[in-house]
């Protein structure tokens, strides 16, 4: 624009000026240039009061707004853009400025005249103006005094009459608005309004920040109050900073621990009193700790500059710096070294920086430390929570336990009841009881495939047969109970104990043993040494349990026991306890009713103790035939039965109890073709086989419960017919070889034994005589020898003369009262002879069994 270009040492012109200007220059066509300068001068003071006119207003109305927000009272009486006369009304009695100083600072102005009490005063007192103006100058000045006493802009009271100067009223405001504004903010650091500087704030403020409840500026704050002409230095900001920093550091921690010691921060219960209390503790403290260190830190820095004796400013900051860095570290000991070299820089560069990463590690480790704690503690809760949670478990498994425990031991009991009860039961049937007894491998055999599968609770055994598959390979056989390769001698005899007693009760009992060849037969009925009492068998166990219970019944029976011991070999019964040698045939013979012994020649030796029977089964296993064959060298090729005689006398009722007890040692029962024996041997295993199929025969025929039974088919099946087929208790024990070798063996053994175990003997009966009965039978027999006598005398008198027989006739006699047939002998009458005669007829029986082995 030309009229700027006319304006040489013009860079700049406000658009106000501008405006001015064009007046001037519009003037200036009119006018000369002297005018023209005067003008432009009074216009730019014209300006200038124009602006600060402005910035006045802008003041005023920032402080009536401020004021109008502090006081509500104050919207009444303040406009929000007040003129300068208004604005000095409202404030002249001091109300205002009272109601916000106590706001900003609770307490400052402890009495304050109200409106209402002003004007009821006024109102009622004929001074009444006078009077409330010396009220509202009471709020005046208490206001101000207030105002001085916390080192803030004040101002005149006479600046609010007329021709006063409000300016300085509006900067006292705004610095107390600046000053509160602060406060509100926290009050960290350096505040400033004009030349008006707080450095920090310490413990007050911290207490009113934190409260709200101071209640009078003291002197401890209002010295923090610096009134500066000029702009505050950076060091002092620095310092301030600093300053705030160590107090915010050491006050808070301090006071965290207060609380804590106090209990616990979360148990205390926290209110301004209490928080009032601390805080003056920790300023306490604190000021007691700057005082000291203050010392220490003088001592510190008069030593290094007698140490040094010249510093410049830079090395002396370094050095404090230093000492700062070291008092971080917390390091108590690295602070005296540092004392005793000075602080000299060189010597303790490399100790600033170290001490600097120092505290930089500490820091991170201790920030690791918090995070390890925080984890650890939930890894603890975790840990806790799932230790309960196995608490419980457990304790639910516990009782799961318990609960299959008692189950199990229920069953056990059912189990071991249904037993019982179905022994019971086969008892009264009298069915032969049939255990199995598995014999474990020997020693130099082969260890390796068994044929036992399975061996189950109750009876069962499962066969397997390795070369098959599926199905066919495993068949199971059922006894009333099986032995595993395990049993003991004394497991085998509990089980046979209860039958050996029930011959001291006058029972019959036959216990025999019955497998292949080397099975185990006699090691379960003699043992396999007589020497040790551990390995004995069921023979001499039963004895010696026979010995102790008629120890024990000595009160009340009289026992008598004898012991026969017979070999059958080769069909010819022998008698093993003869002491001469002599091998005499012995006779069988049935129903006999001499000594109730079915082979009355045999020795019958009577025992008294278990040594007798020892010394006695030593001359028995002397005189029994053994002959080795291929399987077993030790095979005894005959039966060898040890009959224990039993006789009991009641000695109150007198009655007499007769018991028998049959031992039985089977020969082995292989077929004869295995054993690969020739002449001799073969001649005994032919024997064998026979007396073994007799034994079949009979078995069949008694579980088909045939009328006839072949009792007389051999000499074995002739002496155990008393245990066989009268009503007797009989155990057979099966045994088997648990080799692959031995399979077809085992199964033959097994399926007999099982077709053994369906017979019924019927129940058992005792031999128990009373008194009377005996009676009776000594008469009987006595008139059966009188009635032979007198058929002697009868044939003699057949036979003799004539006139004898007709005096005789003549004569009268006694009639018989058994009448003899005409033309019968007694022989046809005895029952051996009937029942041979039967039994020849039926001989054709035998033929059932399929499933028996060859030789049955
Ligand atoms: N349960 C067992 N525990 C340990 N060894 C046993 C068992 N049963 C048998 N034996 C051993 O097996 C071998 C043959 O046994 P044992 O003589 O009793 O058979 P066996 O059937 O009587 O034979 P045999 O028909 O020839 O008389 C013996 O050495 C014996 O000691």
């Amino acid at each position: 624009m030309p009229q700027h270009e006319t304006l040489p040492n013009s860079n700049f012109i406000s658009p106000l000026k501008r405006g001015l200007n064009l007046k001037g220059s519009a003037s200036a066509c009119n006018n000369n240039e002297a005018s023209f300068t005067v003008t432009e001068d009074s216009i730019n003071d014209h300006e200038l009061a124009q602006r600060k006119t402005e910035e006045a207003a802008s003041r005023r109305y920032e402080a009536a707004d401020w004021l109008r927000q502090m006081d509500n009272g104050a919207s009444s009486s303040l406009s929000k853009e007040p003129s300068e006369e208004e604005f000095c009304l409202a404030l002249r009695n001091g109300l205002i400025l009272c109601n916000v100083l106590n706001r900003v600072n609770p307490g400052a102005v402890v009495k304050v005249v109200d409106n209402a009490v002003v004007d009821n005063l006024a109102i009622q007192s004929s001074e009444g103006p006078a009077q409330s103006a010396i009220q509202y100058f009471e709020n005046m000045r208490n206001f101000l005094e207030a105002v001085n006493d916390m080192k803030l802009l004040t101002f005149e009271a006479s600046d609010l009459e007329k021709g006063g100067s409000s300016s300085k009223v509006v900067d006292c405001i705004l610095c107390l608005k600046g000053y509160y504004e602060w406060k509100l903010s926290g009050g960290v650091g350096v505040w400033r309004y004009g030349g008006t500087v707080r450095i920090t704030s310490f413990p007050k403020w911290s207490s009113s920040n934190i409260l709200g409840t101071e209640s009078v500026v003291d002197e401890t704050e209002s010295s923090q109050f610096l009134h500066l002409s000029g702009e505050v230095s950076v060091e002092e900001t620095k310092a301030a900073n600093a300053l705030a920093s160590v107090f915010d550091q050491f006050g808070l921690k301090l006071l965290l621990a207060y609380l804590k010691e106090a209990g616990g921060v979360d148990d205390l219960p926290l209110n301004a009193m209490v928080i009032d209390t601390l805080l003056r503790k920790v300023v306490k403290d604190f000021s007691a700790l700057l005082d000291s260190q203050g010392t220490q830190l003088g001592h510190f820095l008069k030593k290094i500059l007698n140490n040094t004796g010249c510093l410049s400013k830079r090395e002396f900051i370094e050095a404090i710096t230093l000492y700062l860095n070291q008092r971080h570290s917390l390091a108590s000991n690295e602070f005296s070294k540092l004392c005793t070299c000075g602080g000299k820089r060189d010597s303790n560069q490399h100790n600033v920086n170290y001490s600097a990463n120092h505290v930089e590690i500490i820091d991170a480790q201790q920030k690791e430390l918090e995070k390890l704690k925080y984890f650890y503690e939930e890894m603890r809760l975790e840990v806790k929570h799932i230790q309960s949670k196995w608490d419980q478990e457990l304790r639910r498994l516990e009782n799961h336990i318990k609960s299959l425990e008692e189950a199990s031991s229920s069953y056990h009991k059912v189990l071991e009841e249904n037993r019982s009860l179905y022994n019971q039961v086969q008892d009264l049937k009298g069915a032969i009881r049939v255990y199995c007894r598995v014999r474990p491998f020997l020693p130099g055999q082969s260890n390796g495939q068994s044929t036992v599968d399975y061996i189950g609770e109750n009876g069962n055994i499962m066969i397997m047969n390795p070369l098959k598959e599926g199905k066919d390979a495993r068949r199971v056989f059922s006894f009333n109970k099986v032995f595993a390769t395990s049993a003991t001698q004394e497991q085998i005899y509990a089980d046979t104990q209860p039958l050996v007693r029930s011959a001291l009760d006058g029972y019959n009992v036959c216990i025999f043993a019955y497998g292949q060849t080397g099975s185990g037969k006699t090691y379960t009925m003699s043992g396999p040494d007589l020497m040790t009492e551990e390995t004995w068998g069921v023979n001499y166990r039963a004895l010696r349990d026979l010995f102790h219970i008629s120890k024990e019944r000595a009160d009340a029976v009289k026992y008598e026991v004898g012991v026969q011991m017979i070999e059958i070999y080769n069909e010819q019964v022998r008698d093993l306890l003869v002491s001469d040698g002599s091998n005499r045939r012995l006779d069988i013979r049935n129903n006999s009713q001499l000594n109730g012994l079915n082979v009355p020649d045999a020795s019958l030796v009577p025992v008294n103790c278990t040594q007798d029977v020892l010394d006695l089964m030593k001359i028995g296993q002397k005189n029994r035939a053994v002959g080795a064959t291929a399987l077993n060298e030790r095979s005894s090729r005959s039966h060898s039965v040890l009959t224990v005689h039993v006789r009991g006398r009641d000695l109150v009722s007198n009655s007499i109890l007769k018991g028998c007890l049959h031992l039985v040692d089977l020969a082995g029962s292989e077929r004869v073709d295995k054993s690969e024996a020739v002449g001799e041997r073969l001649k005994e295993a032919q024997h064998i086989n026979k007396s073994l199929s007799a034994l079949g025969d009979v078995i069949s025929a008694l579980a088909q419960k045939s009328p006839h039974i072949p009792y007389r088919n051999s000499k074995l099946t002739q002496v155990l017919q008393d245990s066989l087929g009268g009503h007797a208790k009989t155990l057979m024990f099966v045994h088997i070889n648990p080799e692959v070798t031995a399979l077809g063996e085992t199964i033959s053994t097994l399926k007999f034994a099982e077709r053994v175990a369906t017979i019924e003997l019927g129940a058992a009966q005792s031999n128990k005589e009373t008194g009377e009965i005996r009676e009776l039978k000594e008469e009987i027999s006595n008139i059966k020898s009188a009635l032979e006598r007198k058929e002697t005398e009868l044939q003699q008198w057949k036979a003799g003369n004539a006139r004898n027989a007709i005096e005789s006739q003549k004569a009268p006699r006694a009639v018989s009262p058994f009448r003899l047939p005409k033309n019968g002998t007694s022989d046809s009458m005895r029952p051996e002879n009937c029942q041979r005669s039967m039994d020849d007829r039926s001989s054709e029986v035998s033929k059932e069994g399929q499933d028996f082995p060859q030789h049955l």
